[in-house]
């Protein structure tokens, strides 16, 4: 599945009218599909639908429409001068007799769910003015909103916050790079030919169903040394900071997604956890004669951090370097050697490799791995809300995990897992795309059941049943489709 820009969004609309397909079954589809999702949310709570002069509008008066012959009470208030297809929605809105009337004189109250039919893709800068204050009033009002194809004003402030969004067609960049603003998300096929979908020089979102056949197979004769070995470096033993678990916890990573045998170097005096794993105690970093087929490198590393990834570049191996070992000499040097590495920044780290702030990396997360990814020359994991992986000129979002996610620990398991993927014989690209998922789903499965609270650990163990999930088709769509 592909992610839109709203130019991308209008070439495809404007593609299929070229087709002969009618523009107003778009709208016709839109609003209807709109009004469903309305129906599920909200059932028959009155709807005050507010309607701009565009297209967006033009999805108000369908659903409008749609709304009132369930037998909904339904207020309409629209900007005027409508033209083309949006004009067609009002006049068929008004010949079911209801009246539309002045935005200017929009009024909502308690026991109303709000319609935002403001402004979709065609939002052309900031809100200011009259529409600006609109948009504040419909956040301040505390009631439920419902917005059609984007919460209007996005991507820029103010906005609207949105309690439920229906896209269109298909997912743009604000629904997965400001969903807080979204709500909960559904994405309504339209009727657009499903060729104009495929747009390849778009990002991909990665789909549960694009996913399931990266899964590496488990043959029944499978042995623990044929099915992918983890060597995990890190850990430091001096002054400062010390996170002695953090290796610990890219172990249970590699082991939790599949991993035959994961070997852990670590520091003397390191917890010999988990219990599973090949102990190779050292007294400063170094790479021992490993038997293994990728390794995870840098978590814990502190002022180590560089120097094991130096050492583990004499290994020659697919490599996910991770916290510590994420440095541009270190980078530099693998890209110098063609070794096949993963490099899992988060924001912070990504602003350290590319000299610029975190702030920055956050306000454009999309051109930021891109930018790490060219530079580099290896695939990119930028971890975050969405989490963005990038490997030459191919981008994927990843659609799973949530805030619960948020603490200590869980980049380590993640960087243990990608580095099973890898050891079990999948491309730099698809370990990262598939163990980024996986991981994600495992902590929103998690969320679900618990809630806020997790411990890495426990995302660790979750990771099989995420794996479950997916293998059998079971895994749950962050989106719901209507
Ligand atoms: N065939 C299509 O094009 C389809 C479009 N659809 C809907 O149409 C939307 C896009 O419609 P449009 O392209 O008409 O655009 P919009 O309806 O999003 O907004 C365009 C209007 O907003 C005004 N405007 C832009 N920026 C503004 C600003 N900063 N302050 C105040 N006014 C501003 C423009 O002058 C124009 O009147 C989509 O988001 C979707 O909801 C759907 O009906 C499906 C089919
Ligand atoms: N708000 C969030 N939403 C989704 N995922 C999150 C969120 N916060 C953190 N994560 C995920 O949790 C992991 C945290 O990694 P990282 O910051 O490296 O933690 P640590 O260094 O403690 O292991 C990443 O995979 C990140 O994508
Ligand atoms: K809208």
């Amino acid at each position: 599945m592909r992610l839109f820009t709203p130019e991308a969004m209008r070439e495809a609309d404007g593609k299929a009218v070229a087709l002969g397909y009618p523009s107003l079954l778009l709208m016709e589809w839109a609003g209807m599909k709109a009004a469903r999702v309305y129906l599920d949310l909200f059932g028959k709570v009155p709807a005050v639908v507010l309607a701009g002069k565009g297209n967006n509008g033009g999805d108000g008066f369908v659903l409008a429409r749609h709304l009132l012959l369930e037998g909904v009470r339904v207020r309409v208030f629209a900007a005027e001068g409508q033209e083309g297809d949006a004009l067609l929605a009002k006049r068929a809105l008004l010949a079911h007799g209801l009246e539309v009337r002045p935005l200017e004189e929009a009024s909502f109250g308690p026991g109303e769910v709000l319609v935002d039919a403001l402004f979709g893709t065609g939002l052309k800068g900031p809100l200011s003015g009259f529409y600006a204050g609109l948009v504040e009033g419909m956040n301040a009002s505390g009631l439920p909103i419902l917005a059609l194809d984007l919460p209007s004003g996005l991507p820029y402030a103010p906005h609207v916050r949105a309690t439920a969004t229906v896209a269109f067609a298909a997912l743009k960049t604000p629904h997965l790079l400001l969903r807080e603003a979204c709500g909960k998300l559904y994405l309504a096929e339209i009727g657009l030919p499903k060729p104009l979908l495929e747009r390849e020089d778009l990002p991909q979102v990665a789909t549960p169903e694009a996913l399931r056949p990266l899964l590496p197979k488990r043959p029944l004769t499978a042995h623990k040394g044929s099915v992918g070995r983890v060597g995990v470096l890190g850990g430091y033993r001096g002054e400062g900071l010390r996170y002695a678990g953090a290796p610990l916890l890219a172990a249970l990573g590699a082991y939790r997604m599949g991993a035959g045998l994961v070997h852990l170097v670590a520091p003397e005096g390191t917890p010999l956890e988990p219990l599973e794993a090949v102990f190779h105690p050292v007294s400063s970093p170094t790479l021992p004669p490993l038997k293994v087929e990728a390794l995870a490198v840098g978590m814990g590393g502190g002022p180590w951090g560089k120097a094991w990834a130096l050492e583990a570049l004499k290994a020659g191996l697919p490599t996910v370097l991770d916290a510590d070992a994420l440095h541009p000499e270190v980078a530099e040097a693998y890209r110098k050697a063609g070794l096949p590495a993963v490099l899992t920044p988060h924001a912070g780290e990504a602003g350290r490799l590319l000299g610029v702030s975190p702030e920055e990396v956050g306000k454009d997360p999309l051109g930021v791995a891109q930018a790490l990814a060219e530079r580099f020359g290896l695939t990119v994991v930028l971890k975050g809300n969405p989490t963005v992986v990038a490997e030459g000129k191919r981008l994927s979002l990843n659609p799973t995990g949530n805030p619960a996610l948020a603490t200590g620990g869980t980049g380590d398991v993640l960087a243990g897992a990608i580095a099973a993927l890898l050891a079990a014989g999948l491309p730099p690209f698809e370990a990262a795309r598939l163990g980024v998922y996986l991981h994600g789903l495992a902590g929103d499965l998690l969320a679900e059941e618990k809630g806020v609270g997790l411990l890495a650990r426990e995302v660790a163990e979750a990771l099989p049943w995420a794996r479950k999930l997916l293998a059998e088709g079971r895994a749950p769509w962050p989106f719901s489709r209507v």
